[in-house]
């Protein structure tokens, strides 16, 4: 997956390493043998070395590193310590006891010296692995926080290749967390709109919406509930049925099917009427009690407009666009077949669904028409009307 995260300048400034004090010390030890002591210590840390080559992203790198960084020390006054440091030790190690014996309290000065120098460069390697660290901590931060929009370029590169849904995916996913924290997340010199627009282009290209589609819902729903609402499109709906009240009471429809090998549940607590059917041994569309009206086949999204319309009994409603009657069917129950509904359908053809439809679920209080709800609207008004639904 290409990754638009921004990458930070994470192979210099590396932590030093531990060998590095080794090799400075061996260089300045025996420097006419400089050839052979790199050959050995080369030798004795291959291993070592290669990990530090990985790190440093290369082993040229880590040879600029170490040469960089013994000249660096060799310019203050650690060289000095160095030969001291080592000269003496082998002075120690070649004459025994007689270099202690004859040294007295310069020897002692010596080793003061010595140690001073050696706390200094301890102390300089603690602030140098401090000031690595915290590097290291910015750069793993900037790299998880920062996202980067594509560039013209990048888009256009893209679009030469078939679509990478998984970075898709990822960037809707930066994009949708860099717009809910704006202020803090947002990329330098970016507006809102560039990131509105890439989710656009991206969730169109993911869920294969059309531009139209994807605009209105960008324009209507925040970010965080768009996607929610997108995720949920995508899931399966489970088969609902809605209890004709006209004809029967839910428990008694559900005492009935379930005897028929219909698994079901209720809908929701949102729904006094609303029936899930998990599965079924016999068509839930054309059991005894289907074709008795006792239920009605409707997704439970579709009871909410009817619920937000709220029907009451004895009202004169409108609906606009019938066919083939599931709307106006609950309604219908509502009501408890008083008032009047109108339930209109532009098309002919249809007008025997939405027909049939009443007369299997009982309802009576409806006179159908065939007219285009764009221009009749006023004459429903006239007629009284002060509820419509055209869903
Ligand atoms: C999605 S269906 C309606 C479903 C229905 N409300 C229900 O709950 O069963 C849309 C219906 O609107 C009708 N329609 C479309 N344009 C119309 C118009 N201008 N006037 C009346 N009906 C129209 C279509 O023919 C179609 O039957």
């Amino acid at each position: 997956m290409a990754s638009n995260k921004s990458k930070g300048a994470k192979s210099k400034n590396q932590p030093p390493k531990k060998k590095q004090r080794n090799d400075l010390f061996i260089d300045k030890k025996r420097p006419t043998k400089k050839g052979e002591v790199l050959d050995d210590v080369s030798d004795g840390h291959s291993e070592e070395e290669e990990e530090a080559g990985d790190l440093l992203d290369g082993d040229e790198q880590m040879s600029d590193f170490d040469d960089d960084d013994v000249s660096e020390i060799s310019d203050e006054d650690d060289a000095p310590l160095a030969d001291d440091f080592l000269q003496g030790s082998d002075d120690n190690e070649d004459s025994g006891s007689g270099s202690t014996s004859g040294s007295g309290s310069d020897s002692d000065s010596d080793e003061t010296d010595i140690e001073e120098k050696s706390r200094a460069i301890d102390e300089q390697r603690a602030r140098e692995e401090k000031d690595a660290q915290a590097e290291m901590e910015l750069n793993i931060k900037e790299e998880s926080d920062e996202f980067r929009l594509p560039t013209k370029e990048e888009l256009e590169a893209e679009q030469q290749r078939p679509p990478d849904l998984a970075n898709l995916q990822m960037r809707i996913k930066e994009i949708v967390r860099v717009l809910s924290n704006f202020k803090d997340m947002r990329q330098e010199g970016t507006t809102r709109k560039d990131y509105i627009d890439q989710l656009k282009i991206d969730l169109g290209s993911y869920y294969g919406y059309n531009e139209f589609l994807i605009r209105v819902l960008v324009d209507m729903f925040p970010v965080v509930e768009l996607m929610e609402l997108i995720e949920a499109f995508e899931k399966p709906r489970p088969t609902c049925i809605r209890t004709n009240t006209l004809r029967t009471r839910r428990r008694d429809l559900a005492d009935v099917l379930s005897k028929r090998g219909v698994e079901l549940d209720q809908l929701s607590k949102w729904s006094k009427v609303g029936l899930v059917v998990y599965n079924s041994h016999v068509p839930i569309g054309a059991t005894p009690e289907y074709l008795a009206g006792f239920y009605y086949i409707q997704s439970a999204s579709s009871f909410l407009p009817v619920m937000a319309l709220a029907p009451q009994e004895k009202e004169r409603v409108v609906d606009m666009a019938a066919a083939p009657g599931g709307k106006t069917t609950y309604v219908a129950a509502l009501m408890k077949n008083s008032g009047i509904i109108y339930a209109n359908e532009i098309s002919e053809a249809r007008l025997k669904s939405l027909t049939a439809n009443l007369h299997r679920m009982g309802v009576t209080n409806t006179i159908v028409c065939n007219y285009d709800g764009r221009v009749t609207y006023c004459k429903f008004a006239s007629h009284g009307c002060n509820k419509h639904n055209s869903l």
